[in-house]
């Protein structure tokens, strides 16, 4: 198991925005994790990346404790934020570079080689991250995230905005990670989910509504679709 969560919580002042949430994702394996704004799926993902501290509960990633194994839990994670934070000012090669030395790698030089290669950022390497387009800012941030070749990887909302070729090529760029490492991947687009999830994990106001893959969840509500399945599970009455 790469990531055991157990009766996670977060508490921001009296707002409950994660409770009490339980769920697995194992390597080889894409997680959807879905939930309408506000539901507390980016809050979950920075408790796992060890950026926020949780309120209460457990969570482990490939063994490591989130709150007193924060450096290992770091070492073994690729986390591509939903803001996708990166500095617009450096160029590709050299952002990459200094995240590889952030991370201490050996023969770093090949490395950026390859993450760029693996990315799809060979032709706008020379440019800087500022003057790229916004699937390419997606393409550094991935580059980014799987540049100490992470066994997990987290992923707020990748292909947001994206035109639908960036769109097709970051997705099967994700799906091509999957086969070797534990991805979670949050959402909005249904679509997204049943293309390449293996598993699904819906969450609305800090609960877990719904843990399942899509067959199941499928055959559990009787639909042909995600999209009615997350509306009823989710909407407001
Ligand atoms: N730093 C913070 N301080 C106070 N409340 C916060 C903070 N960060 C998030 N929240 C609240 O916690 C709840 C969960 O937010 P979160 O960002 O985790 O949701 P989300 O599911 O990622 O939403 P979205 O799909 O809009 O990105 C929301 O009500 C949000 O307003």
């Amino acid at each position: 198991m790469s990531i055991s969560v157990k009766a996670l919580s977060k508490n921001y002042g009296t707002q409950k925005a994660v409770n009490h949430i339980s769920f697995e994702a194992t390597p080889g394996k894409i997680l959807g994790f879905l939930g309408p704004n506000g539901a507390g799926k980016s809050t979950t993902m920075k408790m796992l990346t060890c950026y926020i501290p949780k309120s209460s509960g457990e969570a482990k990633v490939c063994g490591f404790d989130i709150s007193t194994d924060a450096l290992e839990v770091r070492k073994n994670i690729g986390y591509l934020p939903e803001s996708n934070p990166l500095y617009h000012e450096m160029y590709v090669k050299e952002f990459l570079f200094f995240v590889g030395e952030i991370y201490q790698l050996r023969d770093l030089k090949a490395r950026v080689n390859e993450v760029i290669e693996l990315t799809g950022l060979k032709k706008e390497q020379h440019k800087k991250i500022g003057q790229l387009s916004k699937g390419y800012k997606q393409r550094v941030g991935l580059a980014q995230a799987i540049i100490h070749n992470p066994n997990v990887l987290i992923l707020d909302e990748p292909t947001s905005g994206l035109d639908p070729n960036q769109l097709i090529e970051i997705r099967a760029l994700i799906k091509e990670l999957g086969k070797t490492k534990t991805v979670i991947l949050s959402t909005h687009i249904m679509q997204e989910v049943e293309a390449i999830c293996d598993e699904i994990v819906i969450i609305n106001k800090g609960e877990i509504v719904a843990k399942d893959t899509l067959q199941g969840l499928l055959t559990t509500h009787g639909e042909k679709s995600l999209e009615p399945i997350f509306v009823k599970l989710t909407k407001d009455i």
